[in-house]
């Protein structure tokens, strides 16, 4: 860290100088003016860590350039320096943005400890900042791979729920789809980007503790209550709560739920007084709420409250404009992580990858790039680095006999033909001369491939 550059303004060069000698003793960089509008150049070309103003100046006064100042960097610590007794002029000064002010005439002890505990602040809030900003670089919208109509759809509406800061969202879809991503995508994207994102999955958690995770609980509300504690929802006041498998939620807590909706309210478990936030609630679900509703497991006005914005995800088969997208994607990724050099995948895993329905979606192929990665070492991922799911299932004949072409590295007309029996005999529940006909074939003809690929 280098030094810290301090500016010191003030018209009287008496002070100025005193300041310049011990401020330069402790270590610091210090650059000195007399004048407001000096000042402002000052700030503006040298950009200073930090400001000593005085609040009496000839021509502007230090009022005035705080604001200049805070308008030119908001970040800007900046100390007011008061003669005693214009206590008032001091509390304007921190309400329109000074870090502190001290009284003339000021003792040089004091003032070091005011000066190094600004100092440490504004290091600290400049790594939050920081730390903000490479969050919503990782979770921003432009990390949703989705090049589908589908998944273009989904993102214009995230846009746009982003910025309509309070509406309550439900975001559906199988397990897998990046409902947990497009939670995150909505809150960095909006207004509350720089406040918690908390998240929570409510099968996860024992419904007697789901409460008090959620709501907090005062000491003594329960036997391991020693101490008090906040809940998630006073935890991300001024961000965004995401509770996900919704669905899972017992009937008593969905009550308790559906009151801080109704009212913004709660309280603690054992607490008896009312605590408000403002926190925007995104829940997800992979299951059919609606039947949930049916078989009474899911209240239904709980369901109209959390559905303002409905977001449906689509499965990964339902957009299959994605797949090669994403396996691009992942293996940038895992390269990166692992330090591999993968390019890419050979013609005939991609076929692969395309037919294959993925029932786990996005994860489970986020998985098994992963895996392959992990364990290959060639540049290009072939078929034979697929789990055996994928290779087995994935039928090649599977979007029509016709639509079949020979891929450029050649195929084992064997490996066609073991793949035709099996399928066969899968469509036909393993019913022997069913699956012969299928194939346009006699049984003994059939039986001899089968004992041949060995099924028999
Ligand atoms: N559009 C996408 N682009 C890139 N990565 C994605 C996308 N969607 C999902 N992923 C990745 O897929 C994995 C699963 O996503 P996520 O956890 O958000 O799914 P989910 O629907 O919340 O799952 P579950 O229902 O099991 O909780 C994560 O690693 C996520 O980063």
């Amino acid at each position: 860290m280098g030094k810290h550059k301090i500016l010191v303004v003030d018209d009287e060069h008496l002070i100025r100088w005193s300041l310049e000698q011990n401020l330069s003793k402790q270590g610091y960089e210090v650059l000195t003016s007399g004048s407001g509008e000096d000042a402002l150049r000052l700030i503006r070309d040298e950009s200073p860590d930090l400001v000593l103003l005085d609040i009496q100046l000839p021509g502007i006064n230090g009022l005035e350039v705080l604001q200049k100042a805070k308008d030119l960097d908001g970040e800007l610590i900046v100390i007011m320096i008061t003669a005693l007794g214009v206590l008032e002029t001091a509390v304007k000064a921190m309400r329109m943005g000074a870090y502190d002010y001290i009284g003339k005439p000021f003792n040089l002890d004091e003032l070091a400890i005011t000066i190094k505990k600004a100092l440490e602040t504004g290091e600290l809030k400049r790594e939050v900042a920081h730390l903000r900003s490479e969050q919503s670089r990782h979770f921003g919208i432009s990390n949703l791979i989705g090049d589908s109509r589908h998944m273009q759809n989904v993102l214009s509406l995230i846009k746009k729920v982003a910025q309509s800061d309070a509406s309550t969202v439900l975001v559906q879809g199988e397990s897998g789809t990046g409902k947990e991503l497009v939670a995150k995508a909505i809150h960095y994207e909006s207004a509350r980007a720089d406040k918690p994102f908390m998240a929570i999955n409510c099968a996860a958690v024992p419904e007697t503790l789901l409460e008090s995770e959620l709501m907090g609980h005062e000491r003594g509300a329960f036997t391991d209550a020693k101490v008090q504690k906040k809940g998630l929802f006073e935890l991300s006041d001024g961000g965004t709560i995401f509770l996900d498998e919704i669905g899972d939620m017992a009937m008593g807590m969905q009550a308790k739920l559906l009151r801080v909706l109704e009212e913004r309210t709660f309280r603690r478990v054992g607490g008896s007084k009312d605590i408000s936030v403002d926190v925007r609630i995104i829940s997800a679900t992979n299951k059919d709420l609606l039947e949930a509703i049916a078989d009474k497991s899911f209240r239904a006005d709980l369901y109209y409250r959390l559905q303002v914005i409905p977001l449906f995800l689509p499965s990964l088969r339902e957009r299959k404009d994605d797949i090669l997208p994403l396996v691009e994607h992942f293996i940038a990724h895992f390269n990166r992580e692992f330090g591999k050099s993968v390019k890419g995948v050979s013609p005939m895993a991609e076929k692969f990858l395309l037919e294959y329905p993925w029932p786990g979606n996005i994860r489970e192929l986020r998985n098994v790039i992963e895996r392959a990665i992990i364990l290959e070492n060639e540049e290009t991922l072939l078929l034979e680095h697929l789990p055996q799911e994928i290779v087995g299932k994935a039928g090649v004949l599977s979007s029509g006999p016709l639509s079949f072409q020979i891929p450029p590295e050649g195929i084992d007309i064997e490996e066609v033909e073991r793949e035709l029996i099996r399928q066969s005999l899968e469509l036909t529940d393993g019913n022997q001369s069913k699956a012969a006909k299928k194939l346009n074939l006699g049984i003994d003809a059939f039986r001899y491939r089968m004992k041949k690929f060995g099924f028999l």
